[in-house]
Parts: C-alpha cells; structure tokens; sequence
C-alpha cells in the first residue's frame, strides 16, 4: 500500500458540499482507505483571477491503485460529481488532483506526481501542512514551503470525516 495526497477545490455552487461530496466517493468505493483530511479553507482564485473565491482542502489515502488508476478515479469522481470542462484554470464544480504517491516522480503529459503546481499554490500547501506537517517531496518540506506563502487562508469548516460504519 501506498500513501497518496489529494488536493480537491471547488468554486460553482455549494462549494463546501462538493467537496465533501467529492471525499465521499474517492474512499467510499473500497479502493483508496481514508487516513486524514484537512479542514476547508476559503482560498482567493489563482493563476486566472476574475472568477469567484474557492473553497479547497487536502486529503491522504492508501492505496494499491497504480498512479495511472488513481488517475482514472479521480477523474471518476469528478464526472460523478457532474464537472463540465471549462478552460484552463477556470471556474469548476470540482477539481480531484493527485498531489503525491509515496516518494515515487512520474513525468508523463496525462500526468504529473508530485503535482507541477503544488509548490506554487498556497491553497494546496497550507491544508496539505495541516494534515502531513512532516511531508517532505522533492526535497521539500511542505510545511516550511507552506509558512513561506504570505497569505493567510480563512479556515471555513472543520475537517471532513468518513460516514461512520
Ligand atoms: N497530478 C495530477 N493530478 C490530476 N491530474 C493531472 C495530474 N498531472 C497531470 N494531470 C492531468 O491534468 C489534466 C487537466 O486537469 P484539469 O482539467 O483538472 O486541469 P486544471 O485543473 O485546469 O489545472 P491544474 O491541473 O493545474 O489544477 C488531467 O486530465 C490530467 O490528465
Ligand atoms: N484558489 C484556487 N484557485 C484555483 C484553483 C483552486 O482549487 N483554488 N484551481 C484551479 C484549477 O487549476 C485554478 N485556480
């Protein structure tokens, strides 16, 4: 088994509800066990500004899914959601990224690990401290990399947990 990091947002219609709706089926189905999740914070857009605010949060699982897989059913989750394709960057009902598997780097063009983007974004470094505060990828602490970032990010609710039973 190995553990992997999930980064989820969310900026079109009940934002916080998409999301925990989104966590709900990335472990409900057996494949990926639940190990923690961050609470959720309300982050301001980035990389394309003029949309509204969003809502994101982490999550860490383990799985024996390959990378490719793991990929697939986060791309499940979000056609099971409903997520339309917009552009680059843009507004959307939910987003499911792959931040981390174990230790292990893939560079294909359908898919990056440890996420291209994950050292440039406040909104996946601050929930991801909050859970792995020890995390080190690519020779980098998250939690140093994550105090690094000015702004400070409004936690809105409390972590999600899985439903009980
Ligand atoms: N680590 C990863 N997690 C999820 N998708 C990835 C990853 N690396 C590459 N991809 C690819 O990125 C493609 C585009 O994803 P998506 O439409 O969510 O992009 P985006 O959300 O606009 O940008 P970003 O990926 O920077 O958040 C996916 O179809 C997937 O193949
Ligand atoms: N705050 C915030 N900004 C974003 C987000 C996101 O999840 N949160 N996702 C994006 C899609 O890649 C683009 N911009």
């Amino acid at each position: 088994m190995i553990e992997v990091g999930f980064g989820l947002g969310s900026n079109v219609g009940d934002k916080q509800g998409n999301i925990s709706r989104a966590l709900g089926v990335l472990f409900g189905a057996g494949a990926i066990g639940f190990l923690a999740a961050s609470s959720f914070y309300r982050t301001p857009p980035w990389g394309y500004e003029d949309q509204d605010w969003f809502v994101n949060a982490c999550a860490v699982g383990r799985t024996a899914l390959l990378p490719d897989a793991l990929l697939a059913r986060a791309k499940q989750v979000e056609e099971a959601l409903g997520r339309e394709k917009t552009f680059r960057w843009g507004p959307r009902l939910i987003d499911v990224d792959i931040l981390y598997y174990g230790d292990r780097e893939v560079a294909e063009p359908e898919l990056a690990i440890p996420h291209r983007e994950l050292f440039n974004r406040a909104f996946v470094l601050k929930p991801l401290a909050e859970i792995r505060p020890e995390l080190v990828l690519s020779g980098r602490s998250v939690a140093a990399e994550a105090d690094r970032k000015d702004e400070a990010l409004e936690i809105v609710a409390p972590p999600w947990r899985p439903a009980a039973g």
